[in-house]
């Protein structure tokens, strides 16, 4: 459901490495409890417009603004380090595709829950143990294993390990890089079904770039299309999926670009 209010309005922003190469003049704002999409083939510039917009890679030009808890607007990159990352382990959530990027895999399942509950001031360690339990139970792991390290995870186990983590703080973003990427058909597809139902649930607004056109068609309101790393279309999935109107989003569609 969108109010008229946005999360985050993104304004121009371009980091190129080279002419090409990254993304470029890239504008739209996110409301709440919207699921955008950024979808195109590989190189298009998905990957790195995610960073820039999540707090990881400083832009050549642009802004991104964000309106914070105390409804404040702020603007991403003239703040301090320290506050873009205390924003990264609070407000905001970030699923990389693989898991260990997003995990620390040295300690246990619950404390990498719990690291993002003291991120936000909770101290009482009962009340830690009791939140990572039942989120291990959200995201269907098996709770008896909450102080194995994630290495010993299988790859699905990870990913959900992974979400709990993010999720547990309750984020007003959440920005995911092919969260379902490099897993099994199977484990996939339920994970899908996990990430839609928890998306729902918590009325998550979520940024996620995906090459696979089913993934944004099922967890996607609106996509981006991009090309060369700038928008060449953008609409309701649907709309987009359905009735491509550019010839580019047309060749992805049907299938003729290789992902
Ligand atoms: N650190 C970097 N240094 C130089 N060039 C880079 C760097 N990161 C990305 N690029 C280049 O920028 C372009 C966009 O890469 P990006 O990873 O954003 O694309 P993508 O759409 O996410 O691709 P994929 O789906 O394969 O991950 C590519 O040509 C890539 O080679």
């Amino acid at each position: 459901m969108t109010t008229s209010q946005p999360l985050l309005q993104v304004n121009q922003l371009t980091k190129l490495y080279a002419p090409g190469k990254g993304c470029e003049d890239i504008s739209f704002d996110l409301y709440p409890g919207e699921v955008l999409g950024i979808v195109g083939e590989s190189g298009s510039g998905k990957s790195t417009l995610l960073t820039s917009l999540s707090a990881r890679l400083a832009p050549n030009s642009g802004d991104v603004l964000y309106l914070n808890r105390e409804n404040n607007w702020l603007n991403l990159y003239e703040l301090s380090e320290t506050d873009r990352r205390y924003l990264l382990r609070t407000e905001w959530g970030v699923v990389h595709q693989h898991a260990r990027d997003g995990l620390r895999m040295g300690v246990s399942a619950g404390a990498n829950i719990g690291e993002r509950l003291m991120a936000v001031g909770e101290r009482h360690y009962g009340k830690i143990r009791s939140k990572g339990l039942q989120w291990m139970e959200d995201v269907e792991l098996d709770v008896s294993r909450i102080d194995d390290k994630p290495s010993t995870y299988s790859g699905g186990m990870q990913q959900r390990l992974q979400i709990a983590r993010n999720l547990v703080t309750h984020p007003r973003v959440v920005f995911m890089d092919e969260p379902t990427g490099g897993l099994d058909v199977s484990v996939q597809a339920r994970l899908l079904d996990l990430l839609r139902t928890l998306v729902t649930e918590m009325n998550l607004a979520v940024i996620i770039v995906t090459h696979d056109l089913a993934v944004a068609r099922l967890l996607a309101q609106r996509l981006i299309v991009m090309r060369h790393g700038k928008i060449v279309e953008t609409g309701l999935t649907d709309q987009v999926l359905d009735d491509p109107q550019h010839e580019y989003t047309q060749l992805l569609v049907s299938s003729v670009l290789t992902p």
